[in-house]
């Protein structure tokens, strides 16, 4: 199989579509189509149907994916230089103390080698990964991405819009801090306002309490949210309407801040998968769009782990670049690339 895209949700339904792909700029009204762009969203046609599409479960999936007698690959990784990333974090803190920007997230990505085995092995890890978290890939002949994220952008049927603000994260076991840790708190409520924000013209906007969330070794805040939409709303109008949320991208999202942002991710080197939507559209009418997170890209041998963290005044340097320590030991150890 040359091309092929996966997606798998909370309740463990997971789909693979098999490429060629038909691209098409909105849904399809038949549904069976996955949603794939960049975090830039430049595919004009993201909507992509797959020539075969097969509801697969984790003992089936070996046997679509050709995976049998393939190796769980061995990576090298290479100790992660700090310059560039200081230097954005602190310019990033300056705009934010100037008040110029309120909230941004630059990204650092670890770099490997892989060694030995193939990379797709780590979809069977995909699959299997916690029931709040959902599996997402898009595998090419010569690489790909795959992940499990723990973060929703939106699922819409009929009138009904949920979504969710997932920031601010801590590691399990200091929860009493965490609750009442005010930059935490500042992180996240600043993506709850974004939202409220964005979906306000589409309908009522609901909001639950915030919760924690904890998977894969990270507890994040959790606000969820859901709309009564006023009208049947178009998926393909909601991306851009949502991403990117202050989760991932920059607040206040004018064109000046994106441009900004977009920079950091080029000085960066942030894969263009990191941070994008990802979703598939149900048969029945359910569309489901995730925040591809938790994840990592290859291409030939070299493979790439990127992770994020929101900048807001409070921030400092070695508390966010633990977190970002403990964000890619998050992926690895949800891909059982370390114990
Ligand atoms: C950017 C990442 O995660 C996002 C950033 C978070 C934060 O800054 O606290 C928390 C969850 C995600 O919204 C990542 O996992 O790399």
């Amino acid at each position: 199989m040359m091309e092929f895209a996966l997606f798998r949700l909370p309740d463990g339904r997971a789909w693979l579509g098999e490429g060629p792909f038909t691209a098409l700029a909105a849904v399809p009204a038949a549904g069976g189509a996955f949603y794939i762009n960049d975090f830039d969203l430049k595919d004009p046609a993201p909507w992509k149907v797959p020539a075969r599409l097969h509801e697969i479960s984790p003992a089936s999936l070996a046997e679509v994916v050709h995976l049998n007698g393939s190796q769980q690959p061995q990576i090298h990784w290479e100790k992660p230089a700090t310059e560039w990333f200081k230097m954005a974090f602190r310019r990033i803190r300056r705009e934010v103390l100037s008040k110029r920007l309120e909230k941004m997230v630059p990204v650092l990505t670890e770099s490997g080698t892989l060694t030995a085995g193939d990379p797709r092995r780590l979809l069977q890890a995909v699959m299997q990964a916690p029931a709040n978290m959902w599996g997402y890939a898009h595998v090419q002949e010569s690489g790909g991405f795959l992940g499990a994220t723990p973060e929703l952008l939106f699922t819409v049927k009929d009138r009904t819009l949920e979504t969710m603000a997932l920031a601010g994260t801590a590691k399990p076991g200091n929860q009493e801090a965490f609750l009442t840790d005010v930059k935490e708190i500042e992180e996240h409520e600043i993506v709850v306002r974004y939202l409220t924000q964005q979906l306000q013209a589409l309908g009522a906007v609901s909001r639950a309490e915030r919760t924690l969330c904890e998977t894969a070794g990270l507890v994040h805040f959790q606000s969820k949210l859901s709309v009564q939409l006023a009208a049947a709303a178009d998926p393909a109008q909601l991306v851009p309407l949502l991403h990117p949320t202050p989760a991932v991208g920059c607040l206040p999202r004018d064109k000046e801040s994106l441009e900004k942002l977009r920079e950091y991710r080029q000085q960066l080197q942030v894969p263009g998968f990191f941070g994008a939507p990802f979703g598939f559209a149900e048969a029945g009418g359910t569309t489901h769009i995730v925040v591809s997170i938790r994840g990592l890209c290859w291409k030939g041998d070299e493979v790439r782990l990127p992770s994020g963290c929101g900048i807001v005044g409070g921030s400092a340097f070695d508390h966010e670049w633990r977190e970002l320590r403990l964000k890619r030991e998050a992926v690895l150890r949800l891909l059982a690339l370390q114990s």
